[in-house]
């Protein structure tokens, strides 16, 4: 049997403009008008979060070089930062190894970083890493991620839509609408109020079976969001996503206690690892956890993950990471449907999640992806030429 090729080179780049750090928009975008934060308590901090800094780290690109030549990559959340810790921290534990040893390497990234890591911008970098990984071994083997996962458990996938208009989601083939929140506790009874009306009015649009969902984007206190989900219990809203910090595993809890009967409470974009995850699940903080690929520790970090949450019986639906989740849903039971964040400014087409900087990245027709349109090796995609890569750090 021929042994692996081994890992030439590791390099960190980072680009501008959408791509994984997906609020990296340009003015006049849904994702950046008014959407209730932690920092909404402050009145300068309310109308934009990029003013605040949501956009400040950008998007990191990794790239992993076998020794025949063969080139794979990776896309998410990091910007310069991440790209520092690439490549004078992970890339060691890489270069000069086989390809193969995934698991190896995850664990000698994660465990040399952990004095300093943990969850947050390491792990984002961490992921980067892992998924880069995955891409390289599928290419070499000449398989999508997705068989290497154990093969597709259904013929597709089907998709919820995050954003302003899930009337018009609901037109293009959705199966479900998430709204951003956007009034927080600062602005007290009328913001309460504003938050009902937009969901009443958009429950009046969809009629009564059009999931409907809030993305509360870690904006609240415990007691305004026990008052939310059971006011808006009368619009049916099937689940309320991250309402508390994500440190708050005391509130969740108490949350998903006091929630009404048949709303689902649902967190876990902003968490990382299996330890974070064990948390949230032996807590009962939430019904369905929603780790990002890109942040949570990478494919090799979420097998895991999953599988804790399978053994409770709770389902995994993982935050909108494009290609990355696609390849890993497809493959279990208990991911039976995926996010599509719309990243059209006005939320009404379909264009790619991490639009421009992935060639050849599916989207969802009629709210729906055959599972054949992964079938390329790797994820699937190739980056765009036209979006300039810059390399702020070697090693
Ligand atoms: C729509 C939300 O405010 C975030 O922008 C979104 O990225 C995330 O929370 C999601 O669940 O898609
Ligand atoms: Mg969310």
């Amino acid at each position: 049997m021929n042994k692996p090729a081994t890992i030439k080179q590791v390099r960190a780049f980072v680009v501008r403009g959408g791509g994984a750090d997906y609020h990296d928009q340009g003015g006049g975008h849904w994702i950046d008008d008014h959407i209730a934060t932690p920092m909404s308590r402050y009145p300068q901090y309310r109308q934009s979060r990029q003013s605040f800094g949501i956009n400040v780290l950008g998007t990191l690109v990794v790239e992993i070089e076998a020794s025949d030549g063969t080139v794979g990559f990776a896309v998410t959340t990091g910007g310069e930062p991440a790209a520092y810790i690439v490549e004078k921290h992970l890339a060691r534990f890489l270069e000069g190894a086989p390809v193969t040893e995934i698991e190896k390497i995850w664990d000698q990234m994660y465990f040399s970083t952990q004095y300093y890591g943990r969850k947050g911008l390491v792990v984002n970098a961490l992921s980067g890493v892992d998924l880069a990984l995955w891409d390289l071994n599928g290419k070499l083997r000449n398989e999508p991620v997705y068989h290497m996962l154990g093969g597709a458990v259904r013929d597709e996938l089907q998709f919820y839509a995050t954003g302003a208009r899930p009337d018009l989601a609901q037109k293009l083939g959705f199966i479900g609408g998430k709204m951003p929140l956007h009034h927080g506790p600062a602005e007290g009874a009328e913001g309460f109020r504003k938050n009902l009306e937009e969901l009443a009015s958009m429950r009046a649009k969809v009629g009564p079976d059009f999931w409907l969902m809030f993305d509360c984007w870690m904006s609240l206190e415990l007691n305004y969001a026990i008052r939310l989900a059971q006011a808006a219990h009368e619009y049916d809203l099937k689940w309320i996503e991250e309402a508390l910090s994500p440190d708050d595993y005391w509130g969740y809890a108490e949350l998903k206690k006091q929630a009404p009967r048949g709303m689902l409470v649902t967190t876990g974009e902003h968490e990382a690892t299996r330890w974070g995850f064990r948390m949230l699940l032996e807590m009962g903080c939430c019904d369905i956890i929603q780790p990002d690929v890109g942040w949570c520790g990478g494919m090799t970090e979420l097998i895991k993950i999953s599988a804790l949450a399978d053994a409770r019986g709770a389902l995994v639906i993982p935050h909108g990471s494009s290609v990355y989740s696609y390849h890993f849903v497809i493959t279990r039971h208990n991911s039976p449907f995926a996010e599509f964040l719309m990243m059209a400014p006005k939320a009404d087409r379909v264009v790619p999640m991490f639009n421009p900087l992935l060639l050849e990245e599916p989207v969802p027709v009629n709210g729906r992806l055959k599972a054949s349109e992964l079938d390329r090796p790797g994820f699937g995609v190739r980056l765009n030429p036209d979006c300039p890569l810059h390399r702020p750090y070697t090693h």
